[in-house]
């Protein structure tokens, strides 16, 4: 088992350096894949309503019989559910399919500008911690203007913003802002889905001065650039491996080669612009 290590979200609770992502998880394979990651040590499940497994997740989360505050499950708020009492409405029912009395981490999946509403869901979202719906809230595909508003108009700075991260869009300056206003940065698509990334020469090269394999090296840069990565696996095997990233340190010279992979976003994903109902 993987001893995965915790860092202090800005409201005071824990969060893993590492997480499993869980899009594509579903039915009693998903539930499976699930379990066997929390048994080999992960303590962070990502959902969200549009991946339709919250159910799965909820299940995994009984099955796998630890206590219930040993592990973290993050859902997402999607477009189609903004709006103040929209939002909340959208959380109850995240808690009813999960069959789970709280959300460790709720996000906004996406800010829709296009549907305009993400500071009344924010607000939505804040109220839901209140009434201990969930307890941590934060963001995810924000840009730094956005959490701006955000903050300026509720003065409640998210604890999350969950964006696409990897070495070939490492977003530089939006973590920057991060740091700057106590945020934590959450990568998604953290192996940019499997592409060339783990074949590129450099990072073949840093993974065997190292011992360990393409795919933990990048997974270490996003632990030492200061970034939650959750990658998805459904395999047992390759969740180890991706876990096991804990035992060994990146030269700065060697992030610094890998963020120097950047070409920028791999998919349409612009916050400004994309909507995802
Ligand atoms: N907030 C947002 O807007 C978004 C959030 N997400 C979240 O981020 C998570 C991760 O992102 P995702 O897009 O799934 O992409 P990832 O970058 O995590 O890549 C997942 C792919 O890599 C493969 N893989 C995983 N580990 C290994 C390994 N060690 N060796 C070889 N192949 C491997 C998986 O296959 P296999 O399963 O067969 O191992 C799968 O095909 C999602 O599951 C979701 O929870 C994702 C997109 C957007
Ligand atoms: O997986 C998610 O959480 C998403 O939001 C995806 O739809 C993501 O936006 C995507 O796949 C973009 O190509």
């Amino acid at each position: 088992m993987v001893s995965i290590p915790t860092i202090s979200l800005n409201d005071a609770t824990w969060f893993p350096e590492l997480g499993l992502g869980t899009y594509g998880l579903r039915g009693d394979h998903g539930i499976a894949a699930m379990v066997s990651a929390v048994e080999s040590g992960y303590r962070l499940l990502d959902t969200a309503v549009n991946y339709e497994n919250e159910a799965e997740v909820g299940e995994a989360v009984r099955r796998c019989g630890l206590d219930r505050d040993e592990l973290l499950v993050t859902s997402k708020i999607p477009g189609r559910d903004h709006g103040f009492q929209k939002a909340i409405a959208s959380i109850e029912r995240s808690l009813k399919t999960l069959r789970l009395e709280r959300i460790d981490l709720q996000l906004i999946h996406w800010p829709n500008p296009g549907v305009g509403r993400w500071l009344d869901t924010w607000r939505g979202m804040i109220e839901a911690r209140e009434r201990g719906l969930v307890r941590s809230i934060g963001v995810s595909n924000f840009t730094e203007q956005m959490l701006t508003t955000l903050i300026d108009e509720t003065g409640v700075t998210p604890a999350v913003n969950q964006v696409e991260l990897h070495p070939y869009f490492p977003q530089g300056p939006l973590r920057a802002f991060h740091r700057e206003h106590g945020i934590r940065t959450e990568s998604w698509s953290p192996l940019a889905r499997r592409t060339e990334l783990a074949s590129e020469a450099v990072v073949e090269q840093i993974a065997s001065g190292h011992g360990v394999t393409p795919t933990q090296a990048v997974l270490r840069w996003h632990v030492q650039i200061g970034s939650t990565p959750i990658p998805k696996s459904a395999s047992p095997q390759r969740q180890i491996e991706n876990a096991d990233v804990f035992g060994f340190a990146l030269t700065p010279e060697e992030v610094d080669a890998l963020t120097a992979l950047e070409r920028g976003r791999l998919w349409n994903g612009d916050p400004n612009h994309h909507e995802e109902m």
